[in-house]
């Protein structure tokens, strides 16, 4: 165990999985400031642990480790990697019970959803075990005589991880298993709200079999993450930076990494359209949409935000999805039932608060929800959604991050697409209809990273993850696009004698 004890009994059956110090160089460490700080249980607004408050002092210590291990993780053959993370994948697994209950108290989401997400997430490590042992360079034939023209792949080095709150297990392994199978290192900087877990998959990576240095995290304050953020990615030994997170910031990030020319993986926020067809099958637009759009409290950045529905099919289809949606029990994660959790950050309350004000103020109809819960004093508000939504509401443009649902009427294909297209985010849209063609033009047309036909679903570690446009770029997860991220190409050319 690390040197403090949880604040409440978290019910676990193996206390040592609980970490709450820094980890850095295999070491579990306080802040050189001596400096801790809170992590607030979302379900009942109170604190349940507390963690070392990292700041800017405290970065170079920990990419110095990285960077040492890298000289040596570096020459780990592919083979030897892959068997790292097997076993951080078997261990994972084996403690999926007791992750998800720290991932419960820190996020608020349901049991059953911390359990989901600990399965996606055990799917990086899984598929980056397999991919650390399929990286490959080149053979090019060349146009000169004599000349042959090769390529090398080599991990890029020391990498930040800037993670976020919403999945934080599933966001950590979709970086790290990707790096550790490139055989890069990592500092990663998980969320003021959700550096429990990280830690956790920290103790099991040691565990596993991770030379010191090659895994360190850094837990910090909202106060500091700025300032930390920036000294790693201006540390000269950080050779790349992944972050997901909202557009702003990775703007702001993007401007700390050019100085170094940085490679930047991005992935930002979503504002996702979703296209409702008069041929769809209703039943299964619907069962798509309820866990698209209230999956972690509709705080995912592929989360529905505005749906357009043909008119056809208008007010059956809004009476479908409004009794599924009233059919989901908003409580405390750790309760049985529960199906909807509280929202990680009280922020988030009062934002959908006034997307549904705003969206009653310009004409629009709750048909179910629309309030903020008193519930345990957690940050809880009901799964709402809102009908006859319009271009000029918040809802319209802002996306969401939290249950709230605009159903928006239209008419032609042609102008679904218009409406659907016309944002600066560019992460994920989705389309119902039957009609095979059609679906193939949305395809085509949509502009976003990621298209779900007929489906809600499209996170998995086969398949390559990211956005367009304002929201980001670089892939995480898929086959080469992902794992070529953490990697440099080198090309050799060579001259057979007497042939030059
Ligand atoms: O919120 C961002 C990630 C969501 C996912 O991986 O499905």
């Amino acid at each position: 165990m690390g040197d403090r004890k949880p604040l409440i009994d978290l019910g676990l059956k193996d206390p040592e999985l609980f970490r709450n110090n820094a980890y850095v160089n295999g070491e579990w460490v306080e802040a050189k400031s001596g400096k801790r700080f809170e992590i607030i249980d979302p379900g009942t607004s109170q604190p349940f642990a507390t963690c070392p408050d990292m700041s800017t002092e405290d970065v170079d210590a920990a990419v110095q480790a990285a960077g040492a291990a890298f000289a040596t993780y570096r020459t780990y053959t592919p083979l030897q990697r892959s068997i790292l993370l097997a076993k951080w994948d078997t261990l994972i697994r084996e403690n999926k019970e007791d992750i998800a209950r720290i991932l419960v108290h820190e996020t608020g989401k349901p049991l059953i959803e911390a359990r989901g997400e600990i399965d996606y997430a055990a799917g990086f490590t899984r598929w980056f075990a397999g991919e650390a042992e399929r990286i490959q360079g080149a053979v090019y034939p060349a146009a000169m005589p004599g000349r042959r023209i090769f390529t090398l792949k080599q991990p890029i080095g020391v990498v930040a991880a800037l993670v976020p709150w919403n999945f934080p297990v599933a966001m950590i392994l979709r970086k790290a298993s990707t790096a550790f199978a490139a055989g890069c290192t990592m500092v990663a900087k998980p969320s003021p709200e959700t550096p429990l877990t990280s830690l956790t998959l920290a103790y099991l990576a040691e565990k596993a079999g991770f030379p010191k240095g090659v895994f360190n995290v850094l837990p910090t304050t909202l106060d500091n993450t700025p300032a930390l953020s920036e000294a790693l990615c201006k540390h000269p030994t950080v050779k790349k930076v992944s972050f997901t997170g909202s557009t702003r910031v990775g703007k702001i990030l993007s401007a700390h990494c050019a100085g170094g020319l940085k490679k930047l993986t991005l992935e930002l926020g979503g504002n996702c359209p979703v296209l409702v067809f008069d041929d769809a099958n209703l039943e299964q637009a619907c069962d798509a949409l309820i866990p698209l759009k209230f999956r972690n409290a509709g705080q995912a950045c592929i989360a529905a935000n505005r749906v357009y529905v043909q008119r056809g099919i208008y007010d059956k289809f809004a009476s479908l999805l409004a009794e599924k949606t009233r059919a989901l029990r908003v409580g405390y994660g750790l309760d049985e039932g529960t199906t909807m959790g509280a929202l990680t950050v009280p922020q988030g309350l009062d934002k959908v608060a006034s997307q549904v004000e705003d969206a009653k103020s310009n004409g629009g109809t709750v048909l179910t929800g629309g309030n903020k819960l008193s519930l345990n004093n957690g940050f809880f508000f009901e799964p709402t959604i809102i009908a006859n939504a319009t271009p000029s509401m918040k809802i319209a443009s802002e996306e969401t991050f939290g249950p709230l649902l605009a159903l928006f009427p239209f008419d032609m294909e042609e102008e679904a697409v218009k409406v659907a297209n016309d944002t600066s985010m560019g992460l994920a849209s989705y389309c119902f209809t039957k009609n095979v063609d059609r679906l193939w033009r949305l395809f085509e047309n949509l502009e976003a990273g990621m298209i779900g036909l007929n489906t809600g679903n499209m996170s998995s570690a086969e398949s390559p993850f990211g956005g367009i446009k304002d929201s980001g770029y670089g892939k995480e997860s898929g086959k080469d696009v992902a794992i070529n991220e953490y990697l440099i190409t080198k090309t050799g050319t060579f001259s057979l004698e007497g042939q030059y």
